[in-house]
């Protein structure tokens, strides 16, 4: 049955229903399937009904889409420019206010913390980066807009984590839903925690530092890091069950958790996606089999059930009795975040530290000399007793992360509804707006560290110490609050006691065992633009020679 209106009664009620559905985007943003099918592909086949009378169905139904489409792309369009937006005041790229589609695209190429940077440059301190998103160079927004009264995580984990029935702790948005899931983290990462776990963490650097004393080529060390973090979390998490220190990537893990983390990375630009990696099979293939993988090994050790083994995984399961046991959902969710969050980040970190010292000599040198005092040749430095203290130690890794922050960009935070928006500073930040306090850009900033802010200058940490003003004729700048790479506030990395503990502790005892040296012909530019921010900034090979150090007849190392 055809209606009989005026053609351009038709092209009418095809343009207003255009616009009523730009506006139930704009309100609800629905991520629905079903209701995208419904809002953008039912409405105009049915309005082809009114073009029935004039023409044959294919002419109607295509003429129908064409201007039901063209009118919604050209809504959208106009508003998102338009000086009416809740965030037309915020520069930016014209594209990028468009559609976060090109900022996925961008990240595709794992440069976006150099291109967000370079949009800070030239823009200023807040940047319009996406349609409803801001990016904040100012290291004045970090204690408002992640502390205890700050903003709420943000949706990028939603498509992230799609293919979890339930999401893992740092996917919670809702502040008291977090504080629930984040207890038995709390209770396992804790001083008291940690001290438990020391043993498990130096049965591992042990066995690292021993594999790599016995390479007699060229060995790709950040490759070892990656097995090594890789071996300590399924301890910690799963109570064991993976020996890539013995036997290498069998499995394939890490490049499964590499294209994982790429299409995460990629899908975090786009939450709406959540529902089409549930529905369509090949999408998001990557994560889904990691996914299943974590799930079987929590399986296996939920099999074991409860052990004397106070890992990880004996507080996320509430082993300890301290509340009532949570669903396998949550501790699927949890191991799996465990793997991801705790393997990838700290053998980054582990690798540029390595990369950093071994580019300058003078601050290995350095380091040797104050490893070699307190722990000197005979002693264990796997035992954790002098670490938290050696100050050139943590002024090495402090710099490391200041300047190759595993989590590149920050974490992403949303201005709830309902809070009236927030004002920061001059600016105010309308309820709805996505925000991300840029780690690379502020911990790269002379205004926060001076001078040289782009290089590796470990001395920095140790003059800010002693309260210098001034090193070498220049203004010493260190703005403490400016260096955030396990971020800020309650949603802060969990396990940084834990990351801390691990990296002092190889870190220190390789150190002192090994003389480490990099393989002819490397190229410290190529590495650097090697690395690829795909979520966690992306580990290039390493390639040394190892040697054990020899030990003089006085007991000192060599
Ligand atoms: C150098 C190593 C590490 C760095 C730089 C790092 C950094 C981060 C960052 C930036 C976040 C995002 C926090 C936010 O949303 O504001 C995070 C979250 C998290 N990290 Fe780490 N991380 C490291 C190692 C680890 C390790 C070893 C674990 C242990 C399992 C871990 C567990 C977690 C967890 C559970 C979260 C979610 C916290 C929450 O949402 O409450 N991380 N980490």
């Amino acid at each position: 049955m055809a209606f009989e209106l005026p053609a351009h009664h038709a092209l009418f009620t095809l343009v207003g229903s255009a616009f009523i559905v730009h506006l139930i985007f704009k309100r609800s943003e629905p991520h629905r399937v079903a209701v995208h099918a419904l809002l953008l592909l039912a409405i105009p086949a049915f309005l082809s009904v009114l073009l029935l009378d004039r023409m044959p169905v294919t002419k109607a139904l295509s003429v129908s889409f064409l201007t039901f489409w063209t009118a919604l792309i050209s809504s959208v369009t106009l508003y998102r420019l338009s000086p009416w937006h809740p965030l037309a005041r915020y520069p930016g790229p014209v594209f990028l206010r468009l559609s976060k589609v090109s900022m996925a695209w961008i990240s595709r190429g794992g440069k976006r913390h150099l291109y967000t940077q370079e949009l800070h440059r030239r823009y200023g301190d807040i940047v319009r980066v996406g349609p409803n998103e801001v990016s904040i160079s100012n290291a004045a927004a970090i204690h408002p807009l992640m502390g205890t009264s700050g903003l709420h995580k943000g949706p990028q984990w939603e498509a992230r984590t799609a293919t979890q029935s339930v999401p893992p702790l740092i996917a919670i948005g809702d502040p008291k839903e977090h504080l629930r899931r984040r207890k038995p983290w709390n209770r396992a990462l804790n001083v008291a925690s940690l001290k438990d776990f020391e043993p498990f963490v130096a049965h591992r650097a042990e066995q690292l530092v021993s594999r790599l004393a016995a390479q007699k080529e060229t060995t790709n060390l950040a490759r070892w890091f990656g097995w090594f973090t890789y071996d300590l979390m399924s301890d910690m998490a799963f109570g064991g069950g993976s020996e890539m220190m013995l036997n290498g990537d069998e499995g394939s893990v890490w490049p499964l958790l590499e294209t994982g983390l790429l299409n995460s990375d990629t899908f975090g630009h786009l939450p709406w996606m959540a529902d089409y990696i549930r529905a369509v099979p090949g999408l998001g293939a990557n994560m889904k089999q990691m996914r299943s993988f974590c799930i079987q090994r929590t399986q296996e050790r939920i099999k074991l059930g409860n052990t004397s083994r106070k890992d990880l995984f004996y507080y996320l399961n509430n082993e300890d009795g301290a509340e009532p046991k949570p669903p396998v959902s949550e501790v699927t969710a949890d191991g799996t975040l465990a793997i991801v969050a705790g393997s990838d980040t700290t053998s980054s970190v582990l690798s540029n530290v390595f990369y950093c010292l071994l580019t300058h000599p003078e601050a290995y040198a350095r380091l040797r000399a104050e490893v070699d005092s307190y722990y000197p040749a005979g002693e264990d430095a796997f035992n954790t007793k002098h670490h938290a203290d050696m100050p050139y130690l943590n002024a090495v890794i402090n710099e490391t992360m200041r300047l190759f922050p595993p989590v590149t960009d920050g974490s992403q935070r949303i201005v709830p509804a309902g809070s009236g928006g927030r004002i920061i500073g001059d600016s105010y930040l309308p309820e709805g707006t996505i925000t991300t306090v840029h780690m690379y850009s502020i911990q790269r900033d002379a205004r926060n560290f001076a001078p040289l802010p782009d290089s590796f200058w470990p001395e920095r940490w140790l003059h800010a110490a002693d309260g210098a003003s001034s090193v070498i004729g220049m203004k010493l700048v260190h703005n403490a609050t400016a260096f955030f790479p396990f971020s800020y506030g309650p949603g802060n990395c969990a396990g940084k006691g834990l990351a801390l503990q691990e990296m002092r502790m190889v870190v220190s005892a390789m150190v002192q065992r090994l003389e480490l040296s990099l393989a002819d012909g490397f190229d410290a530019v190529a590495y650097e633009n090697d690395m690829h921010d795909y979520l966690i900034l992306s580990r290039p090979p390493l390639p040394v020679t190892v040697n054990q150090r020899k030990v003089s007849t006085e007991g000192h190392s060599t």
